[in-house]
């Protein structure tokens, strides 16, 4: 794809990772399957659109408290009244659509990228909180690096993405690469970012005009949100797992027990052992997801990825250590279900192979609904194996057309069921997932 197309450049990879990276999408199987050419291609535009943000924004509904229809609404006028206090403007429309194929899933386009106008004063934030601008945030004051000397809140502002990580924090007028994200309005003054005693916390720049405009979730969730069944939650993050007892709570969904805990020792020896909390008895499970810390390189919309490759490859090894536990708590003929937000091999197909060679009980299922592609050539998986994985892969179905919004306006016209579900299964983060049956 020509770059002159896309709208920013394409993700910044270390030297090492992009090499890596090129070497797993150009591997030996896939150049059996398809040409040089075309292998290279998909590459670059797996480049290109990581650092777009997808189409549409996809929310799960817990239909357990209200009915699709009822959380689309009320979705839907939750988001319309925080507009309404950021953009000050009464000609406010929210378009929320139910997935085509999925039936507790709503889908919010992202509209952009929108005409905005530079303004001469320029914000400087880091790669991450760009890309959180992308998704819908505000920008939160610690994510500031540089601003105009004499900034005041109230100042209207551009807010720029530092795409190499050179801006230093304090700068006034940071000259490297950067990109447009949107204007905003300073809610602070430059004083309060740089020179308190204190850690600063809070909104340092609304944005008004974003380039890309996405729905923040922002205090919506936690009263509409999106968990169902009876699950117990492993994480060793004491933050994470709390946010998931507030939204359990705030879900009134009783059945969900989340413990903070290094999963990889979550199956204890001792038989006698109280199951309440972890460690678990072997076979205790029915079901087990094994959602698993991975390098995120599928996380779009992502300018820079500032981790070298010895990071990037320290996943596999967790993620086996993880699966050996998974596959001990599991009972025999419960489900495993195995996924990352990555795009590699050695995440995603290898470790089918691995688990595959490494377990015998387990085999690979049918995932219903499957809409993603296949899994990708160059782990040694057959063609049947490889059907049975679902891998979302934005480089397949990306283009330009689709990432800036061209062709049916969202706004507009309601868009056909066929076009929206292409570009709600296609236009995605990269995404991986792996069922299995223990026999
Ligand atoms: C992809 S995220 C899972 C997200 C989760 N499904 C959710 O919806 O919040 C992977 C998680 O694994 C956690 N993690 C990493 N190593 C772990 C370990 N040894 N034990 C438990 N959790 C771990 C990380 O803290 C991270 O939150």
């Amino acid at each position: 794809m020509p770059e002159e197309m896309s709208i920013f450049p394409r993700i910044a990879l270390k030297p090492e990772v992009h090499d890596y990276l090129r070497n797993v999408f150009i591997n030996k199987e896939v150049l059996a399957a398809v040409s040089q050419g075309e292998a290279e291609q998909r590459f670059q535009r797996l480049l290109s659109c990581l650092s777009h943000p997808p189409a549409l924004t996809c929310v799960r509904a817990s239909t357990h408290l209200a009915s699709l229809e009822e959380i689309q609404h009320r979705l839907g006028e939750e988001l319309k009244q925080q507009q309404k206090c950021d953009s000050q403007s009464e000609d406010i429309s929210i378009t929320i659509l139910p997935h085509p194929h999925i039936p507790d899933v709503l889908l919010l386009p992202v509209i952009g990228p929108r005409p905005v106008v530079q303004l001469s004063s320029e914000v400087i934030v880091g790669a991450q909180c760009g890309s959180a601008v992308l998704r819908g945030a505000h920008v939160f004051a610690p994510g500031i690096l540089a601003t105009p000397k004499f900034m005041k809140t109230g100042d209207a502002v551009s807010v720029f993405s530092d795409l190499e990580g050179k801006c230093t924090r304090g700068n006034k007028d940071f000259k490297g690469k950067r990109v447009f994200v949107g204007n905003g309005v300073a809610e602070m003054d430059r004083s309060n970012i740089f020179c308190s005693d204190e850690p600063v916390k809070g909104v340092g720049i609304r944005m008004v005009e974003p380039l890309y405009q996405s729905p923040s979730f922002d205090g919506v969730l936690p009263s509409l949100a999106f968990l169902q069944g009876e699950v117990v939650a492993l994480d060793k993050i004491r933050g994470k797992v709390e946010r998931i007892l507030q939204n359990a709570k705030a879900l009134h969904l009783d059945c969900i027990k989340a413990h903070c805990f290094n999963s990889i020792k979550a199956v204890c020896t001792d038989q006698a052992q109280d199951t309440e909390g972890p460690p678990f008895p072997p076979q205790s499970f029915d079901r087990v997801l094994l959602d698993a810390p991975c390098s995120g390189l599928g996380q779009r919309p992502s300018m820079a990825c500032t981790w070298n490759l010895k990071e990037i490859c320290s996943y596999q090894p967790l993620q086996r250590k993880l699966f050996h536990t998974a596959v001990r708590l599991l009972k025999r003929g419960g489900v495993l279900v195995y996924s990352t937000c990555t795009v590699t091999l050695a995440e995603n197909e290898e470790q089918v192979a691995w688990a595959l060679n490494t377990f015998p009980c387990l085999t690979l299922q049918p995932q219903e609904p499957h809409i993603g592609a296949e899994g990708m050539l160059g782990a040694g998986l057959s063609p049947e194996q490889l059907r049975l994985l679902q891998r979302f892969s934005p480089e397949l179905g990306w283009s330009v057309a689709e990432a800036r919004g061209e062709g049916d306006s969202p706004t507009e016209q309601p868009e056909s069921p066929t076009s929206l579900a292409h570009r709600a299964n296609k236009d995605t983060i990269g995404f991986f997932i792996a069922k299995f049956l223990k026999s």
